[in-house]
């Protein structure tokens, strides 16, 4: 069974890769081209054998940091902000010319959670992304940190890129790090366990991942492992590995830690709207509305909302909110939140007759909607 999973890894058409800061840096930060070199090395050969790659690398912040004579990473959003915009074009150069002499080129994509959640934005990204990989480009995708806000912000390249594996279809996610696999306490910790393979959510019971990770990475394994999480519960077989056995792991050889697939592939969207979104304000519901939503799977129209929080417009997150205060699902609001004070217990045939044929719309429609 697992030597099967590792053959799904090995025989995966496409794959997403994600390498973190610490494994492109060097231990006080700024590029380290060497390593730079050996991944695109690896990748490249993937490339060359005929398979998609899409390549999540971390490192724009890490790299900005010495151009701007700072010694470590800023605590604060703008500085930070700053030195990505100084160090992804860094990055990139390296990619590029390191790519090029493997006669490959790359593509750069930036993205924020609105990329990924609204519709139109989603669905843009997607078809770059694919037609970037018609044309034999290796897409490298980066959150774009010089516009994030800390409300719009993945925060961490390890979600994004079980986001971006869904989003593009892929066999497979790589997650690589400096660590080479996932160990039962802080693998800096006396007696830590090395654990090869997660088949369920049982086998990560009493593993110790709040461990802080480097001090150029952000996320540590917590990020890491809800990253395998979203990636494996859509169907999609994740290995966590070192970042100098990449060739290896996508060789389908047993390094690092494989997760198993617990789930079947999902409708991408919503899979971005339920990890990938910060809700935007909270509609609440009556107990019939819950019903409706919950049992029936309805959309939900305005009579079943008596009140809301929040300031958000069409399109945006809002969670749904039971009687009782506990969130049942987020979905994709129709209506503006400064225009549905007037329309919450209104029957939507009234209120199109009274106000005009757009008024018979849901509030979130249930292909927009999923439930917690
Ligand atoms: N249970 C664990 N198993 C493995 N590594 C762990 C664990 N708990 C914490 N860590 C830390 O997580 C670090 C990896 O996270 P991070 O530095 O953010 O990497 P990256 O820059 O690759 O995203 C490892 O170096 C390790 O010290
Ligand atoms: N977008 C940020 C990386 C954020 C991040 O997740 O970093 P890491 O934990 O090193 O994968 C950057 O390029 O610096």
């Amino acid at each position: 069974m697992s030597d099967g999973q590792r053959q799904g890894v090995a025989e995966a058409r496409r794959v997403v890769v994600k390498v973190g800061s610490s494994s492109l840096t060097t231990a006080i930060g700024g590029i380290d081209p060497e390593r730079v070199r050996e991944l695109v090395d690896d990748l490249a050969g993937v490339r060359l054998a005929g398979r998609e790659v899409v390549l999540v690398s971390s490192g724009a912040i890490a790299a900005g940091l010495a151009p701007l004579a700072l010694k470590t990473r800023p605590r604060d959003l703008a500085t930070q902000q700053a030195a990505a915009s100084v160090g992804q074009g860094l990055l990139m150069g390296h990619y590029t010319a390191m790519f090029a002499d493997h006669d490959l080129g790359v593509g750069q994509v930036l993205l924020t959670v609105g990329d990924v959640t609204r519709r139109g934005n989603y669905h843009n990204a997607y078809r770059t992304l694919g037609r970037l990989l018609e044309l034999g480009i290796v897409p490298i995708v980066n959150e774009n940190d010089t516009v994030a806000t800390h409300e719009i912000r993945f925060g961490d390249n390890d979600r994004l890129a079980a986001l971006v594996a869904h989003l593009v279809h892929a066999d497979a996610l790589i997650l690589l790090s400096d660590v080479d696999a996932l160990y039962s306490s802080s693998p800096s910790k006396p007696g830590a366990r090395r654990i090869d393979e997660v088949r369920s959510d049982d086998d990560l019971e009493g593993v110790d991942i709040s461990a802080r990770g480097s001090r150029i990475g952000t996320g540590g394994m917590i990020t890491k492992v809800e990253a395998a999480r979203i990636a494996t519960s859509a169907g999609i077989p994740t290995v966590l590995a070192s970042a100098d056995r990449a060739e290896a792991a996508l060789a389908g050889e047993p390094v690092g830690t494989l997760f198993h697939p617990t789930g079947k592939r999902r409708p991408t969207r919503l899979l971005w709207l339920k990890h990938a979104s910060a809700a935007r304000g909270e509609l609440i519901l009556d107990a019939g509305a819950v019903r409706a939503v919950v049992e029936r799977k309805a959309s939900l129209l305005p009579a079943g909302v008596t009140g809301i929080n929040g300031a958000f417009t069409v399109g945006e997150p809002v969670d749904l909110v039971a009687p009782d205060g506990s969130v049942i699902g987020r979905g994709l609001v129709n209506y503006d939140s400064d225009e549905l004070p007037g329309l919450l217990g209104r029957n939507t045939a009234d209120l199109a007759a009274e106000r005009g044929p757009g008024y018979d719309r849901t509030v979130v429609h249930r292909d927009a909607l999923v439930l917690l």
